[in-house]
C-alpha cells in the first residue's frame, strides 16, 4: 500500500510493516498448530488401534465364558464413563457420546468378526 500524502507516507507504511507482521506471525501460528494437531491425530490412531487390539482379545474370552459378544449394559456404562470424563475435561459430552458410540460399535464388529479393514 502507498499514499500520494508525503507527510502521511511513513506512518502507512509502518502501519503495513505492523499488519505484515502480525499476518506473517498467525499464518506462522497456524502452520505449528496444524502440525500439533496431525500429531495428536496420529496419536488418536495408534490410541484406537490398542482398543481394537484389546477388543480383538476379548472376543475369545466372552466366547470361553459363554457370553455373548454384544453386551449393551457393558456399552452403555462405557458411553457414560465416556461422557463423565468429558465432562471433567470440559469438552462437550453429547459429542464425546457419539464419538464413543461409534467406537464401540467398530470394537463390537471386529469381536463378531465383521470388520472391514481393521
Ligand atoms: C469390548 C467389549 O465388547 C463389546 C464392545 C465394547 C466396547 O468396545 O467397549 C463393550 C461391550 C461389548 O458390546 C467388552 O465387553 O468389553
Amino acid at each position: 500500500m502507498s499514499t500520494a500524502h508525503p507527510s502521511t507516507g511513513a506512518v502507512s507504511e509502518s502501519v503495513r510493516s505492523v499488519t505484515e507482521a502480525a499476518t506473517d506471525g498467525a499464518a506462522g501460528d497456524l502452520i505449528a498448530i496444524r502440525g500439533q494437531i496431525e500429531e495428536l491425530d496420529r496419536a488418536i490412531i495408534h490410541l484406537i488401534a490398542e482398543r481394537v487390539a484389546l477388543a480383538r482379545r476379548v472376543g475369545p474370552a466372552k466366547r470361553a465364558l459363554g457370553m455373548p459378544i454384544l453386551d449393551p449394559p457393558r456399552e452403555a456404562a462405557v458411553v457414560r464413563r465416556a461422557s463423565a470424563l468429558a465432562r471433567d475435561a470440559g469438552v462437550p459430552e453429547e459429542d464425546v457420546r457419539y464419538v464413543f458410540w461409534h467406537l464401540v460399535g467398530l470394537c463390537r464388529r471386529v469381536q463378531l468378526g465383521e470388520e472391514g479393514s481393521a
